[in-house]
């Protein structure tokens, strides 16, 4: 489950070392975007001990490296590889498949070099730009290492020279088209950022529309919106009761040698019965 991802500045002892402890799906230690220029040496140092000696639970543990066109992105992947509780990269500014490619190349190259085996990170990407939404499907595809695809809505916001607005209807069309890439490529389509942290009403709107919109996830930037968004995207007691009656009734109709069959005034056939069980596969893993 990836229902969220927490970030966690990776110049930040406090929020490192607490991160886990709130309960999020998975956590995010950054040495991106939330750390300053200055304090970039200073984030990879401290995430790489954090990974050596700090408590996970059963968390998905990533990190978001700085982007290949920087400085640091080869300091930071050498510095976090060799520890082994690391599940994955979160990589910022994808912009094709080439990106892709550079990384797996260099991961490859340093799993082995730590006797890991190799193929063992997986990537979540971060598509940032126009160009990299443009190519999300190419991205999603580019290696088997992609468990998930993200829209990096802040900086698509910038890339796409408009700002951000009540219901971010300027990023509805990237989210459109990742859901399309990822569910086409295999990979989990993740949800960017909310930003307003005390705004609960208007993180759980958000969340009910990108989960209609085929999203299984979303990033956060605060503990607070955790309990939200596993809300809605953890299927209620009824949503459950619901999905085993739709498949008990197709068994039955099944034995009958029916396709389809009616229940509670709605028709059920295969696809109904496909997204039934999701729900109770959900269900199971939440
Ligand atoms: C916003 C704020 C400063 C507010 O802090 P405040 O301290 O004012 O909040 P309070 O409410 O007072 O906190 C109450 C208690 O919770 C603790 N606490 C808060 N947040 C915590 C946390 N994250 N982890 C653990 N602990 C936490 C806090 O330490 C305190 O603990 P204590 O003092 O002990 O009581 C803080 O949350 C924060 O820094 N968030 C992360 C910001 C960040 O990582 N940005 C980069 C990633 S996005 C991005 O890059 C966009 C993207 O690239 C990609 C994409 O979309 O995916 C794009 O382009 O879109
Ligand atoms: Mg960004």
């Amino acid at each position: 489950m990836r229902r969220t991802m927490l970030y966690l500045p990776g110049n930040n002892p406090n929020m490192l070392t607490r991160g886990y402890l709130f309960g999020s799906d998975g956590i995010i230690l950054d040495l991106e975007d939330a750390v300053a220029m200055v304090e970039k040496d200073t984030a990879r140092i401290l995430v790489s001990k954090y990974l050596q000696q700090g408590e996970f639970g059963d968390c998905y543990v990533s990190v978001r490296i700085n982007g290949i066109d920087t400085e640091y992105w080869k300091d930071d992947l050498a510095a976090i590889v060799p520890n082994k509780r690391l599940d994955g990269i979160r990589v910022p500014k994808v912009e094709d498949e080439n990106t892709v490619k550079i990384i797996d190349e260099e991961l490859s190259r340093l799993e082995e070099q730590n006797g890991l085996p190799v193929g063992k990170l997986s990537l979540h990407c971060l598509l940032e730009t126009a160009h990299g939404i443009w190519n999300a499907y190419e991205i999603a595809k580019a290696s088997p290492r992609i468990e998930a695809i993200i829209p990096g809505g802040e900086d698509l916001r910038a890339d796409l020279k408009t700002n951000r607005s009540d219901d971010s209807t300027e990023l509805e069309w990237a989210r459109r088209m990742l859901v399309f890439a990822a569910r086409a490529a295999g990979v989990e389509p993740l949800d960017t950022v909310f930003a307003r942290i005390t705004d609960d009403e208007g993180l759980r709107k958000e969340t009910e529309f990108i989960k209609q919109l085929g999203f299984s996830g979303k990033s956060i930037i605060h503990p607070n919106q955790i309990k939200i968004i596993h809300d809605i995207f953890t299927p209620t007691e009824q949503e459950i009761a619901k999905a085993q009656k739709i498949i008990a009734a197709a068994k039955e109709a099944a034995a009958r040698g029916q396709g389809a069959v009616t229940v509670d005034g709605k028709m059920v056939d295969i696809p109904v019965v496909k997204r039934a069980e999701y729900t109770l596969v959900r269900a199971g893993l939440a």
